[in-house]
Parts: C-alpha cells; sequence; structure tokens
C-alpha cells in the first residue's frame, strides 16, 4: 500500500460464521469458518502489500471480524441493505469515492488466499483506463476482480460473472496472473490454492485441519 497508489480496493466479506459455505461438503463447520476467515486476511495482507493500492475498504456485517481486518490496516463498512454482493460492493465504493476521491474503486473478492501482491500491480497495470475492466477467475466463468472508474461502476458479480462483464462492455485483462484468478470455493480448490502457495493463515488453518499442502 502507497500513499499515491492509483486503487483503493473495496473487499466484500461474507460474515464468517456463514460465508464458504461450499467447503462445508467435506470439513468440520469450525473449519469452514476458520478457513473463511484466514483467505480474507490473506487477501487482505496481499491488498495491502500492492504497490498499486492505496487503501483497502473491507465491506462486512461482521463487526468482529472487522476489528481483525483493521488491525491489518484495512478500512471497514458494514453492507448497507442487505441486499448481496453486488449492493454491498455499490455501498463500498461511494465510502471509497467520499474518503479517497481521486483513487479507482477495484472490487476484489476476499476468498483468494494464494494472492501475490505482483500479480495483483501486473491485473492494475495492464487495464486500459478510463473504463470498466474485470479478471475472470481460474475456470473462466466468474470473476475476481472488477474495477471502473467510480462512475461507471456497475458489477455483476454472481453465477456466469465473466460473461456478464464481458457483456456490459468491461475489458477482459489477460495473462497468467494464476495467485489472482484462483478463488476458493471447495476443498478442491484449496488443494489448486495450496500448490500455488498460500498466505500464512490459509497455511496456519490448513495445518490445524490435516489437509493435503499441495
Ligand atoms: N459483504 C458481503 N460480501 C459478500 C456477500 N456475498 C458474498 N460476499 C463475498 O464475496 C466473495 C465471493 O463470494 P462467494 O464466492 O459466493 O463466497 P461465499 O458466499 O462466502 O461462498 P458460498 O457460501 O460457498 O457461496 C467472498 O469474499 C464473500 O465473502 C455479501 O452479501 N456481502
Ligand atoms: C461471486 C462469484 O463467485 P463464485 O461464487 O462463482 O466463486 C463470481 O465469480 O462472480
Amino acid at each position: 500500500m502507497t500513499p499515491d497508489g492509483a486503487f483503493v480496493v473495496v473487499l466484500p466479506v461474507k460474515p464468517p460464521a456463514r460465508g464458504k459455505s461450499r467447503l462445508q461438503r467435506g470439513l468440520p463447520d469450525q473449519g469452514r469458518r476458520d478457513l473463511a476467515e484466514a483467505f480474507a486476511l490473506d487477501t487482505a495482507a496481499a491488498c495491502l502489500a500492492s504497490a498499486r493500492v492505496r487503501a483497502v475498504l473491507a465491506v462486512t456485517d461482521d463487526a468482529a471480524f472487522a476489528s481483525r481486518l483493521g488491525a491489518l490496516g484495512c478500512a471497514a463498512i458494514p453492507d448497507g441493505d442487505g441486499s448481496g454482493l453486488n449492493a454491498a460492493l455499490r455501498q463500498g465504493v461511494a465510502e471509497a469515492v467520499r474518503r479517497w476521491p481521486d483513487a479507482q474503486p477495484v472490487a476484489l473478492l476476499a476468498d483468494l488466499p494464494a494472492l501475490r501482491p505482483g500479480d495483483l500491480d501486473a491485473a492494475l497495470d495492464a487495464l486500459v483506463p478510463g473504463g470498466p475492466s474485470y479478471v475472470a477467475d481460474a475456470d473462466g466463468t466468474g470473476t475476481v476482480l472488477y474495477t471502473a472508474p467510480h462512475d461507471q461502476f456497475d458489477p455483476a458479480f454472481g453465477e456466469g460473472s465473466a460473461r456478464a462483464h464481458e457483456v456490459g462492455g468491461a475489458l477482459a485483462v489477460r495473462g497468467d496472473l494464476a495467485s489472482l484468478r484462483r478463488d476458493v470455493d471447495d476443498v478442491e480448490d484449496l488443494v489448486t490454492a495450496l500448490a500455488i502457495g498460500v498466505g500464512p493463515e490459509t497455511l496456519r488453518r490448513v495445518a490445524e485441519l490435516d489437509l493435503p499442502t499441495g
């Protein structure tokens, strides 16, 4: 994170008590919850280490977890009307524009435990300025990152969001960007992320769970 970074990351985090429910298949509930927290903490830490990122604004309705993100250096606000991910992102961007008016908002999902600051910087460096862009997930159907100047910010996260962002006029960011594209929805994704290399919080939780380390 640099004082002159051009981007502010808006990081949505569903309360870990109920997030990452697809990890439930194959893991105890406490393990799911611990991993949901660890993914968000590792994603936030990678963003905070990015040279292109001025600030990270978490959007979460879990006030206690917001404090933990705050201890890392994130700002945090609650979701707002509770009507889902895209609404929470819009709320986050409205606040980000108030706090950092000259930084472009970047919506980045908080389930990227392998994220490396260099891949985030590379994606942000590759954007065509002046319009919306997105980074598809490793499967090519979802989206891990969406950004646009704030007056064009119109996220369409959800099933098939890569196509939805494309149809909405956003440009796909090309390149390997393996650590950025690896979102983790289930245990199989987690094993793939472990092979790339995950952050310390996720590694610690995985060790407790005795999962394969790739
Ligand atoms: N603040 C906020 N974040 C959300 C919301 N829905 C999803 N997210 C976050 O958006 C990212 C991607 O969401 P999903 O991959 O669907 O994650 P999830 O909803 O925790 O996972 P599942 O329960 O398995 O669908 C994760 O970082 C979630 O924490 C929401 O309503 N509010
Ligand atoms: C939010 C969604 O993530 P998924 O739940 O499909 O991983 C998306 O890719 O837009």
